[in-house]
C-alpha cells in the first residue's frame, strides 16, 4: 500500500494523527497505584508502562516483537569534506549489517530485536543542499514511503541510520527549524578534525542561505535539507504513529529527521522515547528543543539505532515491574496511611 502517494497525504497524515487508547492508559494506571511500592517510586519506569499501554492499547504492555530498521543513505554534501570518512563506507557498512558484523547486530542480539536493513540508492547521492536541494520531490516521498513501507508490526519500533555525511543536513534541518546557523549545530561527526567543522558550519549556513526561504512545510525543508535515509526514518515515524507503535528515538540524525515534522506538528513525539543523548554536541540541544528527556547518557556517537538497542532494556524493565508486581492486596501489604 503508498502510505504517502504525494505531499498532501504526507502533510495531511502528519496534521491529523492517532492519540493514544485512553482506556487503556487508565487502566494501567489504576494498576500501576496498586502494585507493592511507594506511588512513583519506579520514576521514569512508571510513566514508560504508561506509555506503552496507551500506544499499544492494552493495560498490560507487552515487548515480544520488538523491531530495529536502520536506513542508510549517501549525501553529495559529502564531496565539501564534511566527514572524517569517505562515502564508500556508507554500502560498506550496509555489508557488514548484512554479514551480521556491526555494532547494532551484536545490540539487536542482546535485546532481542529483529533488524532490518533498508538501503536507498546509496550509488546515487542526493544533491548537494549548499547549491541545490538534496532530492526532487518524487525522490522524497519515495524515501518517505520506503521508510513507511519497513514498519513491520511490533510492539516497539527501533529508528536508526547509516550515512557517512549526514550529520552536515541533520545540522541544516536543525537550524531550519529551532533557528541558529552552523555553529549551533554543527558537530564533529564521525570525529572531523577542527578544519573539517568549520567547513561542516560553512556548509551549514550557505544550505540555510540557499534554501531558508524555500522551507515552507516540512515536506520542502525534508526535500530540500534532508537526504534518503533521513526522509525514510520521518516515514518510519510517522507510519508507526499510525499504526500505534511506540518508537525509540536514537542519536542526533535521527532525532533531526523529526525535527521539521515536529515544529509543525509537536504532539508527533507523543509515540516516541528518546533513547539516548549522543555525544554529537547538537543532541542535546535538539532534545531540549523538542521536549525529550533522553533514557541514557553513555556518549554514543555511532547511529545505527545502538542507543535506541540499549534503551530496549529499560523499556523491557518497565513491563516486567508493571506485569510481574503484586498488588497490595495480593500480597498482604499494608495500603499507604
Ligand atoms: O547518532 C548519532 O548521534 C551520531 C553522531 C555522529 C555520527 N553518527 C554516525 O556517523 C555518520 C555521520 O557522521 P559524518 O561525520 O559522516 O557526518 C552516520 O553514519 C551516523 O550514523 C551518528
Ligand atoms: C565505520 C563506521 C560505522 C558507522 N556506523 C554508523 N555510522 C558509521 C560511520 C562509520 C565510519
Amino acid at each position: 500500500m503508498t502510505i504517502f502517494p504525494d505531499k498532501a497525504s504526507f502533510l495531511a497524515a502528519l496534521h491529523n494523527m492517532p492519540a493514544p487508547d485512553g482506556t487503556a492508559l487508565a487502566q494501567a494506571r489504576e494498576r500501576q497505584a496498586q502494585l507493592t511500592k511507594p506511588a512513583g517510586s519506579l520514576g521514569r519506569l512508571e510513566d514508560i508502562a504508561l506509555f506503552m499501554a496507551g500506544w499499544q492499547g492494552q493495560a498490560i504492555p507487552t515487548l515480544d516483537a520488538v523491531q530495529a530498521v536502520v536506513f542508510a543513505g549517501n549525501h553529495g554534501v559529502a564531496a565539501q569534506g564534511v566527514s572524517a570518512f569517505p562515502s564508500e563506507v556508507t554500502a560498506q557498512m550496509v555489508e557488514n549489517f548484512r554479514h551480521g558484523g556491526a555494532a547494532i547486530n551484536a545490540l539487536s542480539r542482546a535485546c532481542g530485536a529483529s533488524l532490518s536493513v533498508v538501503p536507498l540508492d546509496l550509488e546515487q547521492p542526493t544533491g548537494d543542499i549548499t547549491v541545490q536541494p538534496a532530492m526532487s520531490e518524487a525522490e522524497c516521498l519515495a524515501a518517505l514511503q520506503a521508510g513507511a513501507a519497513s514498519v513491520l508490526s511490533a510492539d516497539l519500533l527501533l529508528v536508526g541510520e547509516m550515512g557517512i555525511g549526514n550529520t552536515t543536513p541533520a545540522a541544516a534541518l536543525c537550524a531550519q527549524a529551532f533557528g541558529g546557523a552552523g555553529q549551533d549545530w554543527v558537530g564533529r561527526g564521525t570525529g572531523i578534525d577542527d578544519a573539517g567543522v568549520a567547513r561542516k558550519m560553512a556548509a551549514v549556513d550557505a544550505a540555510l542561505v540557499r534554501h531558508g526561504a524555500d522551507c515552507v512545510d516540512p515536506f520542502e525543508t525534508l526535500r530540500r535539507l534532508g537526504g534518503r535515509e533521513i526522509a525514510a526514518m520521518a516515514g518510519a515515524i510517522l507510519a508507526a504513529r499510525w499504526r500505534r507503535i511506540p518508537v525509540l528515538l536514537d542519536g542526533f540524525i535521527c532525532c533531526a529527521a523529526i525535527a521539521p515534522l515536529v515544529v509543525a506538528a509537536p504532539a508527533l513525539t507523543d509515540h516516541c522515547l528518546s533513547a539516548h543523548c549522543s555525544a554529537e554536541t547538537a543532541h542535546g540541544r535538539l532534545l531540549a528543543a523538542m521536549g525529550l528527556e533522553p533514557l541514557l547518557r553513555l556518549d554514543l556517537r555511532l547511529g545505527e539505532g545502538s542507543g535506541a538497542a540499549l534503551a530496549v532494556q529499560i523499556v523491557r524493565a518497565a513491563l516486567a515491574t508493571h506485569a510481574e508486581m503484586a498488588t497490595f492486596a495480593e500480597a498482604q501489604v499494608a495500603d499507604p496511611l
